[in-house]
């Protein structure tokens, strides 16, 4: 922590450099020894594969190609994926142009698997976290750069502030750690808040002992309101009095580890799938 250089002026665009465009998240990064450290947070261990979301120009790509590994990158603009092919045409066809939330990957990876990185646009950090999670069973390990705030969030451990949906959510299938602080002055324009890189490794057995979709469901629908207990928060289950007086329905949802909230799926499932909820 504290490693990066915190002050001093950023790096300018140079002649030929991609135009950072703000709707697309684009803060490019300008201190290399942090791509390499991002692209070091890998094992490359049980894949061949690996994903970069939002490459940009680059950057953390030059070090992902010097890992053992076949390297794929998605990228929606346009002329960031020109800047791509003109500087690294050892990619081939392995540019892809697309929006990563709406991609099919199955297209590009079938059934194989494979990790996934990036310094990730903060506009759709969260949305990129869910969709991994879909697609989990082909995705053992998970890395990079988010917004400070979120990536502290989906690591934090129940009992905390800010511990949330996407905590819960993670933790259940991924290890979950918190590396390392990037202060806004390595990135070019540099953004309003510091970022914090994160590693997911998923877990040995990542099948839930419970319905997985009504898991998702309780976990949401407790963050909800997550001020009051359970009790009241999951209402719309319509739960026997027998089961709501059951001790964990006294608790509020940032009281819950994964693992209450797995038990307490298993407790609300009877009732919830013959309701057909
Ligand atoms: C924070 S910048 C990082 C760029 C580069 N990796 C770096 O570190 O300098 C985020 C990148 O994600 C790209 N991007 C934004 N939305 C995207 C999406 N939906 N799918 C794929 N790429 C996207 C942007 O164009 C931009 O290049």
């Amino acid at each position: 922590m504290g490693k990066y250089k915190k002050k001093g002026k950023t790096p300018q665009a140079q002649d030929g450099d991609v135009r950072a465009k703000k709707h697309l998240g684009q803060h490019f990064l300008t201190d290399e020894s942090v791509a390499q450290d991002i692209a070091e947070t890998l094992s490359y261990k049980g894949y061949n594969k690996v994903l970069e979301i939002g490459p940009g120009m680059g950057v953390l790509t030059k070090y992902l190609l010097k890992q053992d590994a076949e390297v794929h990158v998605i990228e929606i603009d346009t002329e960031s994926v020109t800047y791509l092919q003109e500087h690294y045409p050892q990619l081939e066809d392995r540019i892809h142009q697309y929006d990563f939330l709406k991609y099919d990957l199955g297209t590009v990876f079938r059934d194989e698997a494979f990790a996934v990185i990036g310094n990730f646009p903060y506009n759709i950090s969260t949305q990129i976290v869910f969709k991994v999670l879909e697609l989990k069973h082909q995705i053992p390990e998970f890395s990079g750069m988010f917004q400070k705030e979120v990536a502290k969030r989906i690591c934090e451990k129940e009992g905390n502030k800010t511990y949330g949906i996407l905590s819960v959510l993670v933790q259940a299938f991924y290890e979950a750690e918190y590396l390392f602080t990037v202060p806004p002055s390595v990135f070019n324009p540099p953004p309003k808040v510091d970022s914090g890189v994160l590693r997911l490794t998923r877990k040995e057995d990542f099948s839930l002992p419970c319905d997985e979709k009504l898991f998702f469901r309780v976990v949401k629908t407790a963050f909800q309101q997550r001020r009051k207990t359970l009790r009241n928060s999951l209402k719309s289950f319509d739960l026997p009095d027998n089961l709501r007086e059951d001790i964990i329905f006294g608790k509020r949802p940032e009281q819950l580890g994964f693992r209450e909230f797995i038990d307490l799926t298993l407790k609300i499932q009877p009732y919830a799938i013959s309701n057909q909820q």
